[in-house]
């Protein structure tokens, strides 16, 4: 079915000329545009912030960020204690907007359209755009009704078991639960209550999955198997993940955007590159555990 984020065809956009450079540089190009080498080039981004700030009432939380979410892979986002992470993920789906306080300005481009324009349906985008939080969080209902619940709202429920099946599956919990869909949730355990809202997240058939520290409150069994799943799920999503922990940042993600008190985005590029070679002293620092 298809599910236009907007309710209008997508207004003229700016070209890229018309953005200042010192961002990510654009699509198709082998030779970086950017006039900062310390943001990764990104060819053809899934979604790009351009000049992106945010104020929670008058204080800043967040400087311009311009960067490219890659397609397909994942990309971690770390940072010491209030640098402004979960705030810039939650920017990805329009999540502040349920933040009186918050208040954002610059763009934020997907599927070629502003995703704050006022056109946009903020329900229909989180469907495209889903997000896992930190603490599990499913329905109080039915292990099916979890994951049937966002197809149901749109009215979407054409081969509803065989959607809800599948989406269990790509979350790695079908084995587990294919003879208790009729069970509460809220029975689980907590890695399998995240793995839910995984499948529930899914099941809408989104583009990008955006997780806010997915596996802090879960043992490392549990916090193990997310980590593998998050790697699943690149194969047929982007993922954008808010982690503490540099290990899993350096274990789990192809790209790594590091952003510093002040809520600075500082240094983006390849996992490997950040974690091996940073080209920022305080990235180094960070990394090395000299603060944060
Ligand atoms: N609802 C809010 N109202 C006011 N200020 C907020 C709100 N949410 C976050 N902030 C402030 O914005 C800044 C960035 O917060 P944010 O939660 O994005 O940081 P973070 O890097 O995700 O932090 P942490 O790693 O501790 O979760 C912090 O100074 C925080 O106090």
């Amino acid at each position: 079915m298809s599910d236009p984020i907007g309710s209008t065809t997508a207004p003229e956009i700016e070209t890229e000329t018309d953005h200042d450079q010192d961002a990510v540089s654009d699509a198709g190009t082998t030779e970086p545009e950017t006039s900062d080498p310390t943001i990764a080039s990104v060819s053809d981004p899934v979604v790009e912030a351009r000049d992106l700030t945010v104020h929670y009432d008058d204080v800043q939380a967040l400087q311009p960020v311009s960067m490219g979410i890659p397609d397909g892979e994942v990309t971690a986002i770390i940072g010491p204690s209030g640098c402004g992470k979960s705030t810039f993920l939650r920017c990805i789906n329009r999540m502040n907007d349920l933040v009186d306080a918050a208040n954002v300005d610059g763009e934020m481009l997907f599927e070629d359209k502003n995703i704050y324009d006022e056109d946009v349906d903020p329900v229909a985008l989180r469907r495209k755009i889903g997000m896992v939080f930190q603490k599990p969080n499913p329905f109080p209902k039915s292990i099916y009704d979890n994951v049937a619940y966002g197809l149901k709202v749109r009215g979407d429920t054409d081969n509803l078991d065989e959607r809800v099946e599948e989406a269990l599956k790509r979350a790695a919990l079908w084995e587990e639960v294919s003879d208790q869909l009729d069970k509460s949730g809220l029975d689980l355990s907590g890695g399998q209550q995240q793995r839910l809202c995984i499948a529930r997240a899914i099941a809408t058939d989104p583009e990008v999955i955006l997780m806010d520290e997915p596996a802090s409150a879960l043992d490392p069994v549990a916090t193990s198997q997310i980590e593998d799943l998050i790697a699943e799920l690149a194969e047929d999503y982007s993922v954008v993940v808010v982690t503490h922990n540099m290990q899993q940042a350096a274990r789990i993600s192809d790209k790594t955007a590091v952003f510093l008190t002040g809520g600075k985005l500082v240094e983006f590029d390849n996992t490997q590159k950040i974690f091996e070679n940073p080209d920022h002293q305080r990235v180094e620092d960070y990394i090395t555990g000299k603060f944060g």
